[in-house]
C-alpha cells in the first residue's frame, strides 16, 4: 500500500498521517502502520471525483458503498472489542420498530475502536467526506449520538425509517451517517441486509449486505429511508455488528455578524477601539459599504 500522506491532497494534513513510513501502533500484538490505516487509493483527487459521481448517481437516493477503505487488521481488532466492551456500556433497544443493541452515548471504547473513530473524525477525513458528498465543513460528534457499536442478535431487526434531522443536544443538522460493517463471511440468506427504500413506491430498491470491511456513507435527506426489517436468522454466535457515526453542519454566520467571529484583545490599538465604537453607531448598510470602499 503506498504511503497515505503522498496521496492526500494536502501534503502535510494532520498529526496522525504526518509520520515517517515506519511509525506504527501495536495493539494486542498486532502492529499497524499509521499511514496504512486507510487505503490511500480512495483519497486521490481522481478518486474523490469518481466517488462523488458514484454517490450522487446512486438509487433510490444518494449513497456510497465501498469495500476495503480501512485496514482489515484494524477492523479485526475493532470487532474483537465488541466482546470486551465495558459492563454497562450497552443499551438494548426493544420496541415494535427495533430490536438492536448499541453502545451508550460517550461509552469508553477499546483502543482499536477509539482509533477507528479518531480516524473518521480527523479533519483530513471529514474534508474527504465533504469532497465526496459536496457538504462543506462537517462537524463530527465525539460522543456518537445514534452511533458507536451496533449489534443485532438472532431475531433482531430495524424497521424502515429515516434518521433524525437534528442532534438532540446541540441542535446541529444531521448531514450523513457513516457505517462500517464487521461481519466476515456474511450469508445473504441470514436476512437483515440493509434495505434502501423508495418511500413513494413503498419498495426496497437495493440492499447492502453487511460484509466485513464494507463501508456505507449515506447522506441524510427527505428520501433516505432504510432499515433491516427482516429478522436476523444468523446462528446465535454470529451477531450482526457494525460501527457507526453521524456528521453534522451548523448555521453559517450571517455576513453582517462576521465581526463576532474574531477575538477581542484586552488592549486594542487605538484605531481598533475607535472602529469598535463607531461600529455601534453606524447603520450596518453604511458600515458594509465603508468596508467595501476601504477594503478593511
Ligand atoms: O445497521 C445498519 O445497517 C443501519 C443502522 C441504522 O439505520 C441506524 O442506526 O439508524
Ligand atoms: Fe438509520
Amino acid at each position: 500500500m503506498p504511503a497515505l500522506a503522498s496521496a492526500l491532497r494536502d501534503p502535510s494534513p494532520l498529526g496522525i498521517v504526518r509520520t515517517r513510513r515506519a511509525d506504527c501502533i501495536t495493539l494486542r500484538g498486532t502492529t499497524l502502520l499509521l499511514d496504512e490505516l486507510v487505503d490511500p487509493a480512495f483519497f486521490t483527487p481522481e478518486a474523490r471525483q469518481r466517488l462523488r459521481a458514484q454517490l450522487a448517481g446512486a438509487a433510490p437516493f444518494p449513497h456510497l458503498v465501498v469495500d476495503g477503505l480501512f485496514n482489515p487488521d484494524l477492523l479485526t481488532l475493532v470487532l474483537e472489542e465488541f466482546d470486551t466492551h465495558e459492563d454497562g456500556g450497552w443499551y438494548d433497544v426493544q420496541s415494535s420498530y427495533e430490536r438492536t443493541r448499541r453502545s451508550v452515548l460517550g461509552a469508553t471504547l477499546g483502543p482499536a475502536t477509539q482509533l477507528y473513530f479518531d480516524l473518521v473524525n480527523a479533519g483530513w477525513f471529514t474534508t474527504w467526506l465533504s469532497d465526496v458528498t459536496g457538504t462543506p465543513y462537517l462537524i463530527p460528534d465525539p460522543l456518537r449520538h445514534g452511533g458507536g457499536l451496533h449489534e443485532s442478535r438472532t431475531g433482531g431487526s430495524f424497521a424502515v425509517h429515516r434518521d433524525f434531522d437534528r442532534h438532540p443536544k446541540t441542535g446541529l443538522k444531521n448531514e450523513m451517517v457513516f457505517i462500517t460493517y464487521l461481519n466476515r463471511g456474511w450469508q445473504p440468506e441470514w436476512g437483515s441486509a440493509l434495505e434502501l427504500w423508495d418511500a413513494k413506491d413503498g419498495q426496497c430498491v437495493t440492499t447492502v449486505q453487511p460484509e466485513f470491511g464494507r463501508t456505507l456513507l449515506m447522506p441524510h435527506g427527505p428520501r433516505s429511508f432504510h432499515g433491516h426489517p427482516t429478522p436476523l436468522q444468523a446462528p446465535d454466535d454470529r451477531p450482526r455488528r457494525s460501527v457507526a457515526t453521524y456528521f453534522y453542519t451548523g448555521t453559517p454566520m450571517p455576513e453582517q455578524d462576521l465581526d463576532r467571529s474574531i477575538s477581542i484583545f484586552i488592549q486594542p490599538r487605538r484605531i481598533d477601539a475607535a472602529k469598535a465604537m463607531l461600529r455601534q453607531w453606524v447603520p450596518p448598510i453604511l458600515w458594509r459599504l465603508a468596508k467595501k470602499v476601504t477594503g478593511r
